[in-house]
């Protein structure tokens, strides 16, 4: 059995969810469905935040919202006391109906609109991470039209290429995220923005990827902004208040990851900079990390039913459920892994191979190569840690209503976004007058 469950079977042998039996959640919302376990979510908050007491710093836990943005999950990261990241009008609008604290946001991207800079301005959120230099010229406009200020932060690529899925990297040289730090953009950057009394340098940020076990990888991007922090210190004599080492912390997806606890690659980025910052007689900063996968990818349960099989003699038979790529892309798009079980009877004894199997019309529309106990149709499976990057990357492929989300909690279960209905899918639509 998935030792991950062990601790969440109920007396009728069904897995539960946040407390909730996932039978009931199957029976009561349908399928496919995804449930979070809010407790867990809350846990991981509250694990990073430790971390930084401990080590009695400065620092913010920012939520990059896109492993999942809605206004229950900007609820909950509020009332933990993370700050979050949005990367969109979309995400920004999300957090403003979620009542979330504005001056915890910041605003990401290598490509933001005018319209939405304009947005973040006169909603005042918390920072804008400034990616390139287009963005510091569009953002002074939109600054001088409103006559207003804002913080800011220079995302750079440290130049490090973390060991993960080639989409998932981004602090590499060749990224389309950040300034470049050898030929000397970021140094460029800086100036301009210390040069503009409407833009409020605080800091620094990198992020070098998502999905990444080694420890290494960070150490060498903390290093790297203390280093470039000391040096605008000498050169251009202004000092960072505000140093942000972005997310990326992995998950285990299957038995053969391993890896650390999300809080131990923060402690080690802290004693990093910690180290870095006194070697050079350099104040210590505070330390904002960006996570989102860590936060919401173990919380998260994708529940389908079983519905057809395909066997050929000799060959891995195909077990097809209600979803698919659709709600989780990340199969096909990374070759990404998950495991999956039986949950109304996770104890099963697995006999069988099986390519799971979608319902779009695609081939690689496959989530998971995985072993099963024998299972039949009607049977709910539940895909474990799908809770990041699942139902946000989630589309309409194939015109199928993408599933409802439903947060579980000591028991109680409540839908946070419904279901899409058929309506739902032309409600955008315009009949063509010929
Ligand atoms: C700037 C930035 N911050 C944070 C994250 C969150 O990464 P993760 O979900 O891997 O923690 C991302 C996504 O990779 C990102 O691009
Ligand atoms: N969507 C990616 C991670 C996000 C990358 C964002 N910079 C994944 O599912 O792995």
């Amino acid at each position: 059995m998935n030792s991950q469950v062990t601790n969440q079977i109920n007396q009728v042998g069904h897995l539960t969810i946040g407390g909730v039996d996932s039978i009931d959640l199957a029976r009561e919302y349908g399928t496919p469905l995804v449930v979070y376990d809010v407790n867990q979510i809350r846990h991981q908050i509250r694990a990073f935040k430790k971390v930084f007491e401990e080590e009695q710093v400065d620092y913010a836990v920012s939520y990059a919202s896109k492993a999942f943005a809605a206004i229950a999950m900007y609820q909950v990261a509020s009332e933990e006391g993370a700050s979050t990241d949005v990367v969109s009008a979309g995400e920004l609008y999300t957090a403003l109906k979620a009542g979330f604290p504005m001056e915890r946001v910041s605003f990401h991207g290598n490509n933001k609109s005018k319209a939405e800079l304009e947005m973040a301005v006169k909603k005042h959120v918390g920072k804008i991470m400034i990616d390139n230099f287009y963005e510091i010229d569009l953002l002074n406009e939109v600054l001088e039209k409103n006559n207003s200020e804002i913080n800011v932060m220079l995302r750079v690529t440290p130049g490090i290429s973390a060991h993960t899925h080639e989409y998932d990297q981004t602090g590499q040289v060749d990224s389309k995220f950040g300034f470049d730090i050898e030929s000397g953009q970021a140094d460029l950057a800086l100036e301009k923005v210390l040069a503009n009394p409407r833009m409020h340098m605080l800091g620094l940020h990198a992020h070098i990827g998502s999905q990444i076990f080694e420890l290494n990888g960070f150490e060498m991007a903390a290093a790297k902004l203390i280093e470039i922090a000391v040096s605008w210190r000498k050169n251009h004599d202004y000092t960072a208040q505000v140093i942000n080492v972005g997310g990326g912390f992995g998950i285990k997806y299957v038995a053969e990851d391993h890896p650390l606890k999300p809080e131990e690659f923060v402690k080690a980025i802290i004693k990093t900079i910690k180290s870095e910052a006194a070697k050079n007689n350099f104040p210590i900063p505070e330390i904002d990390i960006e996570p989102g996968r860590s936060i919401v990818g173990p919380a998260g349960y994708n529940l389908y039913t079983v519905g057809s099989r395909k066997d050929v003699p000799g060959l891995i038979p195909y077990l097809a459920v209600d979803g698919g790529m659709g709600d989780n892309i990340r199969p096909a798009l990374y070759q990404a892994k998950y495991e999956a079980i039986l949950a109304n009877d996770p104890r099963k004894k697995t006999i069988q191979k099986v390519h799971l199997a979608g319902k779009y019309c695609e081939s690689g529309d496959i989530l998971a190569d995985t072993e099963l106990p024998d299972v039949k149709p009607g049977d709910i499976l539940a895909m474990l840690d799908t809770g990041a990057y699942g139902y946000s990357m989630a589309s309409n492929y194939n015109r199928n209503p993408r599933p409802a989300v439903v947060f579980a909690e000591n028991g109680q279960a409540q839908v946070v976004i419904k279901r899409e209905s058929l309506m739902d899918l032309v409600h955008l639509d315009q009949s063509y007058n010929v």
